[in-house]
């Protein structure tokens, strides 16, 4: 399966950092394809050595504003122009996505690709690792929208939230 991550570009103590090696791995000897930004920088470079180093395949999908960041050793690096053409290819490239800990850069690719979903322009499954409770908020907001009519379908169709690496790969395993 290729798997779309979205992630921190930061590197971040072990509270993020742990279960992310972890989900690395579990994707890795999975034999799954990582599908990431291309970057060496943070929890993204973290999230490729993982990966690589458990055996699974790196695509990276880089901009040519951050080359100078890319990760050296990807099995695949496309150059994207700008970042709206990056998401695009984030995302066709993607069987699934993940979503780990990460700031306005993570908010936005996930955002995007939900509004995609609720449009039905793509159906790809979309799993949040919920690390420390880090997405609590984001969870209530979209809870919120939910029940307040601001979705034209239930979130649950939309997006789905896991506690551990583990569990991740129990969902994405159910959708598909
Ligand atoms: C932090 C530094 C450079 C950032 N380099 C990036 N390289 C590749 N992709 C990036 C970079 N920064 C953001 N992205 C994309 O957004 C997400 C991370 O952003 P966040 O704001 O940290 O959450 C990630 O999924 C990328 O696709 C200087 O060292």
């Amino acid at each position: 399966m290729n798997i779309t991550v979205f992630c921190s570009a930061y590197s971040l103590d072990d509270r993020y950092s742990a279960p992310a090696a972890e989900f690395a791995r579990l994707l890795g000897e999975g034999g799954h394809t990582l599908v990431w930004g291309g970057s060496n920088a943070g929890l993204m470079g973290l999230l490729a050595d993982g990966v690589k180093a458990a055996g699974g395949k790196l695509v990276g999908i880089l901009v040519e504003l951050l080359a100078h960041k890319a990760y050296q050793g990807a099995d695949e690096l496309v150059m994207t122009r700008d970042l709206a053409e990056r998401k695009a290819e984030l995302l066709a490239r993607a069987d699934a996505v993940v979503v780990l800990v990460g700031g306005l850069g993570t908010l936005d690719e996930v955002t995007e690709v939900l509004e995609l979903k609720k449009h039905n322009l793509h159906g790809k499954p979309v799993v949040v690792l919920d690390t420390e409770g880090f997405y609590d908020g984001l969870r209530t907001q979209l809870r919120r929208m939910d029940e307040e009519g601001f979705l034209p379908r239930p979130l649950a169709e939309l997006i789905t939230f896991a506690d551990t690496p583990a569990e991740v790969f129990t969902h994405l395993a159910a959708a598909s």
